[in-house]
C-alpha cells in the first residue's frame, strides 16, 4: 500500500481485481453505467467482489440510479462505498446514503472555479468527494473519458471531507497532479487500459507506482 490511496475504477475481470489488490491500490471500483465500455452486471460485479482481498475498498459506481438499480447493485454485490456520478442533487446524496447504510463519495466535475461552489454543500451529505474533470456538453460518458482539467484550481483548497483527484491521470503525470493539488486519493480508469474497458495489469502498478 502506498501513501496516497489510489481507486482503479472500471474493474471487468478477475485479472483486473487480481492485478488491482497485487499492485496495492486502496480502492476497486465497478461500473454500473450501462454506456460505458467498463460497465459489469450486478451478477458480474459480485463474482469479482468476492475474488477481492479483504481491506480493498469495493466502490459502486452509479450515474444518476434510480431505487431499483441501487437495490439490485446493493442486493447482490459486497460493497464497501458508493459513488454517485451524476447531476444528483445534496438531498438525493442523503437519501442514498441513509437507504443503503453505505459510504457516498459524490461527484463533482470541474472545468473551472465556479464549479467548486457546490462542494461545501456536498461535503455536508457526503462521507468523500471526488473531484474529477467535467465532461464535454456533448459526451456519451459523463467520466472515464481521461480528460484532465487545471489543478491549479485546487491549491491551497481545504475540504471538510476527504477528497480524491481523478480526470485523465496516468503514470506519466499522477506524480504531478499529487505535487501541485496536494491529493491523498487518486482515481484512474481509462489511464491504466491498453482499450477502452480493457485493463492492463502492468499500467495499474506503474500507476500505483508512480502515485506512491
Ligand atoms: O469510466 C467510465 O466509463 C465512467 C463512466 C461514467 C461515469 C464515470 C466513469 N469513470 C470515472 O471517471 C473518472 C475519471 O476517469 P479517467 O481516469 O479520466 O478515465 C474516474 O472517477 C472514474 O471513476
Amino acid at each position: 500500500m502506498t501513501n496516497v490511496r489510489v481507486k482503479i475504477c472500471g474493474l471487468r475481470t478477475v485479472e483486473d481485481v487480481a492485478a488491482v489488490a497485487a499492485a496495492g491500490a486502496a480502492y476497486a471500483g465497478f461500473n454500473f453505467f450501462a454506456k460505458s465500455p467498463r460497465y459489469v452486471t450486478a451478477e458480474e460485479a459480485r463474482a469479482l467482489a468476492l475474488t477481492a482481498p479483504e481491506g480493498l475498498c469495493k466502490v459502486a459506481l452509479v450515474v444518476d440510479a434510480e431505487d431499483a438499480l441501487l437495490d439490485a447493485i446493493t442486493a447482490a454485490v459486497p460493497l464497501d462505498m458508493l459513488q454517485l456520478h451524476g447531476h444528483e442533487t445534496p438531498a438525493r446524496v442523503a437519501e442514498v446514503k441513509a437507504r443503503y447504510g453505505l459510504p457516498v463519495m459524490k461527484v463533482i466535475g470541474v472545468a473551472g472555479e465556479a464549479d467548486l461552489a457546490s462542494l461545501t454543500e456536498y461535503s455536508l451529505v457526503s462521507d468523500q468527494i471526488l473531484i474529477d474533470a467535467k465532461p464535454p456538453k456533448d459526451a456519451v460518458l459523463p467520466g472515464g473519458n481521461g480528460l484532465t482539467f487545471d489543478w491549479r484550481l485546487l491549491v491551497g483548497r481545504k475540504w471538510l471531507r476527504p477528497w480524491m483527484l481523478a480526470g485523465g491521470l496516468t503514470a506519466g503525470n499522477v506524480a504531478e497532479a499529487i505535487r501541485l493539488t496536494g491529493a491523498r486519493q487518486v482515481d484512474v480508469a481509462s489511464g491504466v487500459e491498453s482499450a477502452p474497458g480493457v485493463k492492463d495489469a502492468a499500467r495499474i502498478a506503474e500507476f500505483v507506482r508512480a502515485a506512491g
